[in-house]
């Protein structure tokens, strides 16, 4: 194959270059990159004298018969629902004999006896939950999988990220009092995962290249003597620890393997000691396998089940939706600070600029992330960065710093991957496309793993995607990694919603409508409904131009811009242009190349066309266009309809740099609109009332003087606590997450006890975490509240500014997203910008989820939210003009000055003006002359008497 008829790898053809602004810099080296393998540190440990104590030391909380069915039956099922719910929990069919012969050996000493265990959570499971995790109740699946462990099973545990598979490996030791020994492939991992358990008092080590002799003797004396519950190796580890591991096999309980994916071939982190961890089985014989991944599609998982050996197998899986996260992509520039700058907040911390919280940007090459991390030390962002060219301090250094809240932000490789085990990552950034969907899923995956709404970020050119080919099609197994890239390249282009198409690499479908607090596609999409712009395009006969070009006159043997180049009847494509092709060259001069284009990734999300791979005659690689079954198909049964979902670009004449049309063609193929505008002359009107029905009130003028509680005391509280929880965690050495997780200081924050029954109340806060710190916290909240004149030990605190009744609005007639966001704009006073960072979605779902509450008559914040006197007087009088005709935004925005107002202070200021005056709805567009008479009141004072605000109360 000839150069010239491929889209090449490595350099970016003309046509591409004329109209996309692309990086210049050269496909980077092999050693730029990072694999996770970077991380790993590799010891072959001497062989030690071994101890074995036949006892084994049961919690001391253990007072009941775990497994006992009386004790169980007496419980009702226990388990809280959560962001996702479970799917799937059925064996899956490896093979012919893979569902059968599910019996538990009894060779394994921790295996409970031949009888299941209940199927409600029995009482000392739920105690060794709450002892020491601090919850009431079990997510869904989580206690089934405990269960199976208990029985002796083999499972494997599909849980998307955050979801809580740590409980589900961690319990059986706690409850039984034997060792679990969890397999995990990174040091870092290993080391935050054993401290975290020793805060909480349980006992665990790892094993690793850099245990020194003596401490490796008191690890395994302990684990010997039935001391520890856990402990944590790498699969190289255990490859050359055979006598160690001889030594324990009395002991184990559970082998759990973290980061299962890593033993597939078909993931996207193989790991090829890890497809060697079946041999365990001869030291450990009867011993149940328990893996956990959050990145498993159906072929993985077979993978897994296969490589571990482990035959009779259950399979869990829970939805791989991860709801909190809000997913948006953009458009890479040239100048790094431009691209970050929006993101950051506005307010700093003493530690500098954040973006909302401790964040992580991704970047392909060692090279970007320095780039980065000086970008982002300009901008005055407290960050730090890692990558595997970096010493082993560095990097210690870096993630110590960054799980401690020293730094808010890392700028990484994917190095710094599976290893953060951080709750409160508010955002993650990919500045440059993703290396695959897969890896893609896990790097968010550490956002938000406290549940919390965070943002997932991706910032991309074409030249990134031209990069990444280029250095996959070196890797083994390319095909199956440039599918995994085409699907993220489907992610980063598509016009639908994001999470379907993320989803659907995972086999899940169902997600295709339209959310708010989704994606930055359906946010567009929903603008786009209410603005009565267009959802689809039909595209029905450019398509077959497309197709016709692709497979009749290239053969699926041309890239992209070859393709685009003969359409638009360019003359290096003129040879091809005989017989039956001529009319189609040219067919589409009259649009530009960028709309073709848009069409064409359309046409693959769509999976009418494919791209391929292919080497050329110069040895480069490239790709080229091919027609999928369903292209053809839908070609060979002559369809002439085919609807896109809408973009600016698509929706765009795309006339724009168009060449001259060649021949007569071009007429015929005209794009045609579905939903245009939806207003038309004689459709029905909204007109403003005259007269003023209701008076709104504004949150400043809500009286507060007589409550104990306002929204910026309840800020400072928990300013005062956050400050707290980093000095004791600097004062016992852990990460402040670990003393009170975010959630724990919300909820200290709204019930602000001073009493160990309110503390008792406090989910999530594990005991021995309350008996370290619930005291400091409690007086440090007495004395606040004291000096604040707050009330202590209560239960709800959000409702500070409204009266009851409007309470009973935000409960009811308001969805929970929407009271969320009122709330913390209400309680804070906070900006649509503030909120939409807060809470991980885009300003205008904020804006929506507000007019929501504007439409109830519940107060909002003025000068939070920019509606001043002269910008209502500024809407009156286009309001006046326009007829007082409210029924759509754009003609009043026409008339109102450009600087004066933005869309979300319209969509305000109107909802406040029609909560008030009320609409008439007519069918006669009015044509009244302007009338000023409607001037709200409370606005024309404001303007000019402040002082007189309080009028205007309730
Ligand atoms: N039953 C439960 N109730 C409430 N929260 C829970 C429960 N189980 C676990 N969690 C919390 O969920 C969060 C995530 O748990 P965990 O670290 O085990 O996630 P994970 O599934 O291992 O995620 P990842 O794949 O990202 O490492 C933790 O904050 C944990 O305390």
């Amino acid at each position: 194959m000839e150069a010239n008829d491929v889209d090449s790898f490595d350099e970016d053809s003309q046509i591409e270059k004329e109209n996309q602004q692309q990086e210049t810099q050269p496909v980077p080296r092999d050693e730029d990159y990072d694999s996770f393998d970077d991380d790993i540190l590799i010891a072959t440990p001497a062989k030690l004298p071994v101890h074995i104590d036949a006892g084994s030391k049961a919690p001391d909380f253990l007072d009941e018969d775990p497994i006992s069915p009386s004790n169980a039956s007496s419980h009702s099922l226990k388990t809280e629902g959560t962001q996702t719910e479970p799917v799937v929990c059925e064996p899956l069919n490896v093979n012919d004999d893979a569902e059968f012969s599910e019996t538990p050996t009894l060779t394994s000493p921790k295996i409970l006896g031949n009888h299941p265990t209940s199927s409600l959570p029995t009482p000392s499971a739920l105690k060794a939950l709450n002892r020491y995790f601090g919850y009431e109740t079990f997510r869904p699946l989580q206690w089934d999988i405990i269960r199976g462990s208990l029985d002796g099973k083999d499972q494997l545990v599909v849980m998307s990220t955050g979801y809580g598979k740590s409980v589900c490996f961690q319990l059986k030791s706690l409850i039984c009092g034997d060792l679990t020994i969890v397999i995990s492939p990174l040091i870092s991992l290993m080391d935050d995962q054993v401290s975290n358990l020793r805060s909480n008092s349980i006992q665990a080590s790892t094993l690793n290249s850099q245990t020194n002799a003596a401490e490796r003797e008191e690890i395994l004396e302990k684990a010997q003597n039935g001391t520890l519950r856990f402990l944590y190796l790498t699969p190289e580890f255990i490859q050359v620890s055979e006598n160690i591991l001889s030594s324990l096999k009395h002991r184990v309980g559970l082998i759990a393997i973290d980061e299962a994916h890593c033993v597939s071939q078909w993931g996207h982190d193989f790991r090829s000691d890890y497809r060697k961890l079946a041999d365990l089985r001869n030291i450990f014989p009867g011993v149940p396998f328990m893996a956990v991944t959050a990145t498993a599609t159906a072929q993985v998982c077979q993978d897994i089940i296969k490589s571990l050996d482990m035959k009779s197998a259950k399979t869990f899986k829970t939805s791989f939706n991860r709801k909190n996260l809000f997913l948006s992509v953009n458009q890479k520039g040239s100048v790094i600070e431009y691209d970050l700058r929006p993101l950051l907040m506005e307010s700093q911390t003493i530690k500098g600029k954040h973006f909302g919280g401790p964040a992580v940007i991704y970047c392909f090459t060692r090279a970007m992330v320095t780039k980065v991390g000086e970008a982002l030390l300009k901008l005055g962002v407290n960050c730090a960065c890692y990558h595997a060219g970096l010493s082993e301090k560095v990097r210690r250094e870096t993630h110590q710093g960054f799980i401690r809240d020293e730094v808010s932000t890392v700028v990484a490789t994917v190095a710094f991957g599976m290893g953060i085990d951080k709750p409160d990552v508010r955002m993650v950034i990919h500045y440059g496309a993703p290396k695959d969907i897969e890896s893609y899923y896990q790097e968010i995956g550490r956002a938000g793993r406290d549940g919390k709404p965070s943002q997932c970020i991706t910032f991309f050119n074409a030249g990134d995607m031209v990069k990444r080919r280029s250095v996959i099609s070196k890797e083994p197994k390319a095909a199956h990694h440039l599918r995994m890239l085409e699907d993220m390249e489907a992610f980063l282009t598509t016009n639908e919603c994001r999470r379907h198409v993320l989803l659907c690499h995972f086999g899940e479908v169902g997600m295709n409508e339209i959310r708010p607090e989704c994606c930055d596609s359906c946010d567009a999409n929903i603008a786009r409904r209410e603005s009565g712009k267009a959802l689809d395009v039909e595209v029905g006969k450019e398509a077959r131009i497309v197709l016709h070009t692709v497979t009749k006159v290239y053969y699926n043997r041309k890239g992209v811009t070859g393709v685009i180049e003969f359409i638009r009847g360019s003359t290096s494509q003129q040879s091809m242009a005989r017989g039956a092709n001529a009319p189609f060259f040219g067919a589409g001069a009259e649009r530009n190349i960028e709309w073709w284009k848009a069409l064409i990734s359309q046409m693959i999300i769509s999976k009418l066309l494919t791209k391929e791979t292919t080497s050329m005659a110069n040895g480069y690689g490239g790709t080229i266009l091919c027609c999928t079954p369903a292209g053809q198909s839908w070609y060979d049964l002559k369809q002439q309809s085919l609807k896109v979902p809408a973009n600016e670009i698509l929706l765009s004449s795309g006339a724009r740099g168009a060449k001259r049309a060649a021949g007569d063609a071009v007429d015929k193929y005209k794009i045609g609109i579905i939903n245009g505008s939806i207003q038309k002359s004689g459709e029905e009107v909204k007109i403003l009332g005259s007269t003023r029905k209701n008076a709104y009130t504004f949150a400043a003028n809500v009286g507060s003087d007589d409550r104990s509680c306002t929204g910026k005391n309840i800020k400072d509280l928990r300013v005062v606590l956050e400050q707290l929880r980093t000095e004791e965690a600097a004062q016992f050495d852990m990460p402040p997450f670990q003393v009170a997780s975010n959630s724990v200081l919300d909820q200290l924050v709204a019930i602000r006890p001073t009493n160990s029954e309110e503390v008792d109340r406090i989910n999530g806060w594990p005991v021995e975490k309350k008996r370290l710190f619930a005291e400091i916290f409690m007086k440090t909240i007495a004395t606040f509240c004291e000096e604040n004149n707050l009330g202590t030990n209560v239960s709800d605190a959000t409702s500070v500014l409204l009266s009851p009744e409007q309470e009973g609005i935000v409960k009811n007639s308001l969805t929970p997203s929407q009271a969320a966001a009122y709330l913390m704009h209400l309680e804070n006073a906070a900006s649509l910008k503030d909120v939409a960072f807060a809470r991980g979605i885009s300003e205008a779902t904020v804006c929506g989820y507000i007019v929501a509450a504007i439409d109830h008559g519940l107060p909002v914040h003025q000068s939070a939210l920019g509606l001043t006197a002269r910008r209502m007087q500024l809407l009156e009088a286009a309001i006046n003009e326009n007829g007082r005709d409210v029924s759509r935004l754009k003609p009043l925005m026409e008339r109102l000055p450009p600087e004066a107002m933005d869309y979300n202070v319209l969509k305000f200021l109107m909802r406040i003006l029609i909560y008030e005056f009320g609409t008439e709805e007519t069918t006669q567009p009015s044509t009244s002359a302007q009338n000023t008479t409607g001037v709200p009141d409370w606005m024309a004072k404001l303007a000019y008497q402040k002082s007189d605000a309080k009028r205007f109360r309730k």
